[in-house]
């Protein structure tokens, strides 16, 4: 097998050099893609000539449409038969590729369907009637499918599996064995991940033959597009510190992690308590609520999302612009794989990873992996939260002003002014808003047990100080935003995770990034 290193300086094709024929260049220009990222433009050309291929590049650089694209350009119309499938790790990943596999292959008049578990499979059978050329599914739905008889696999030409360390772990290989039974041996076979253990790669190279693996080429593993933090922390700090932290950086949209189901329904709740727009997404919920979950935050009713690793792996939510690990996540790849839903497509972000002291052993390990040190961020102070909390009030006044209709409220409106001063009123206007009354609010979330201790490094105490939120040195706003205020899951919710479900010039090439976005502006 041949492993390719790919560093980006020359110039990126654009997608019509491809090869790729017109009626997906059609869609591709809706899509207002421009030029291919390094992945695609590295693994598009290998695709389409058939070679199996293991493609690995940063978070949120476009590997779906890497795969998507030639599989798209492969299918033969005048086949009703599947001949294309994908597996994903979790039924939001494979809602979401799907999604974007429609679009893609809706000038060519591709039928893309998706299977996964939690919803009624009748329906699904009743879909799967309608012949589709590509099907996208979950391992565990997918699998009941084929017992089933209502899915047949033989006609397949390509077997993807996205984000392929995941669904060749433990907890995924039994049933993605069982699916490649089903599929023909003479298929093409492509892995696409962030991330890839050697020992996993190990794994998945026998279900390929002579397979290339196109790695672009990173200073870092993570995204560098995303400012990464961490807050040593007591364990039972960690509730006031992450809601001090809100209020300081006022994330528009963020995702928090916590390490079990438990965990995220009492961050939740918590966070709802202390006035934030908050909701939990776990294994444990039905996939009406999960899915309904997922649209509050894509919709921005809630600016919160707090999750187990069930939405750790690639999910594209535009414009999140925080992640924070309330947990340190157990094995470093999650961590990639969480930070990486912020700073997508050449978008900015910001993560921060709390640490309970006994725990430094792992973000030493993380930053092993992922090749760059997290920067410590100092706790905010009681104090610096309220002067947040009010800044990010003051922000919302004018919106107010505006959205209210004050023409049959005139003459309550005269009477307070008779009673008190303009300074009183706007106080208490920005107390309301800031929800100063909520900003202690008790909240108890219950202790975890701690991680195990990592052999080979000692909790040192590394690198004091840190970065103070007073500190203009980045954004001018103290490592972070303004806006709204708004685990790896144990082994149980892995299966359950049969769910897994650019730049720094805003969107245009940066010669020295590997992510290589050029975006056409819209409007
Ligand atoms: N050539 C392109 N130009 C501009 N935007 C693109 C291009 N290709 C993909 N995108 C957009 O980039 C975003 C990230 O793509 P995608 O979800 O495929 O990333 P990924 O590499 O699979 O990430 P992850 O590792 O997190 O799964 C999507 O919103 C997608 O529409």
């Amino acid at each position: 097998m041949y492993t390719t290193l790919y560093t980006f300086k020359e110039k990126i094709l654009k997608f019509s050099e491809l090869g790729l024929s017109q009626d997906i260049l059609d869609a591709i220009a809706t899509h207002s893609y421009v030029e291919a990222t390094p992945i695609q433009e590295k693994t598009i050309p290998l695709t389409l000539a058939g070679r199996d291929v293991i493609g690995q590049a940063q978070t949120g650089t476009g590997k779906t449409a890497a795969f998507g694209l030639p599989i798209l350009e492969n299918i033969d119309l005048d086949n009703p038969n599947i001949q294309a499938a994908i597996i994903s790790p979790t039924r939001e990943l494979a809602i979401q590729t799907a999604e974007e596999l429609k679009k893609l292959g809706h000038d060519k008049h591709v039928n893309v369907q998706v299977v996964f578990g939690g919803s009624d499979i009748r329906r699904q059978i009743q879909q799967l009637k309608s012949h589709p050329q590509i099907l996208v599914g979950t391992p565990g739905r997918l699998l009941d499918h084929i017992k089933r008889h209502t899915v047949k696999l033989g006609d397949v030409k390509t077997l993807v599996l996205d984000e392929a360390d995941e669904m060749l772990n433990m907890g995924f290989l039994d049933d993605i064995e069982a699916i490649i039974a089903e599929v023909p041996a003479q298929r093409q076979t492509l892995l696409f991940s962030a991330t890839m253990p050697a020992a996993i790669k190990r794994i998945g190279v026998q279900f390929m033959t002579n397979p290339e693996h196109v790695q672009i080429k990173a200073k870092q593993l993570t995204t560098d597009l995303v400012e990464q933090y961490f807050v040593r922390t007591r364990p039972q700090e960690k509730f006031d510190t992450l809601t001090r932290i809100f209020d300081v950086q006022a994330p528009k949209l963020g995702i928090v992690f916590g390490r079990t189901k438990r965990r995220v329904e009492e961050l939740a709740r918590g966070l709802e308590a202390r006035g934030y727009h908050a909701a939990g997404l776990h294994g444990d919920l039905t996939q009406q609520m999960r899915s309904r979950v997922l649209d509050q935050f894509k919709n921005h009713e809630i600016n919160l999302l707090v999750a187990t690793d069930v939405a750790a792996r690639g999910l594209d939510v535009k414009d999140v612009t925080h992640v924070y690990n309330f947990d340190i996540p157990q094995d470093p790849e999650s961590y990639v794989h969480r930070i990486g839903r912020t700073g997508r497509a050449g978008a900015e972000g910001t993560s921060v990873t709390l640490v309970a002291p006994n725990e430094m052993d792992y973000l030493r390990a993380i930053e092993e992996l992922t090749k760059k040190r997290m920067e410590p961020l100092r706790p905010a102070t009681l104090q610096e939260a309220r002067i947040g909390r009010i800044n990010t009030a003051v922000g919302e006044v004018g919106k107010l002003i505006h959205s209210v209709n004050t023409e049959d409220i005139q003459h309550q409106t005269k009477q307070l002014l008779e009673e008190y001063s303009a300074e009183q009123l706007a106080a208490a206007l920005l107390a309301d808003l800031a929800g100063l009354d909520k900003q202690n609010a008790p909240v108890e979330i219950s202790r975890e047990r701690p991680l195990p201790r990592r052999r080979g490094g000692s909790s040192s105490n590394r690198r004091g100080g840190g970065r103070s939120y007073g500190d203009k040195r980045r954004r001018g706003n103290g490592g972070g935003y303004r806006g709204g205020r708004g685990g790896s899951s144990h082994h149980s919710d892995r299966r359950d995770r049969n769910d897994r479900g650019g730049n720094r010039n805003g969107g245009y090439r940066s010669k020295s990034s590997s992510h290589g976005f050029t975006v056409r502006e819209k409007g």
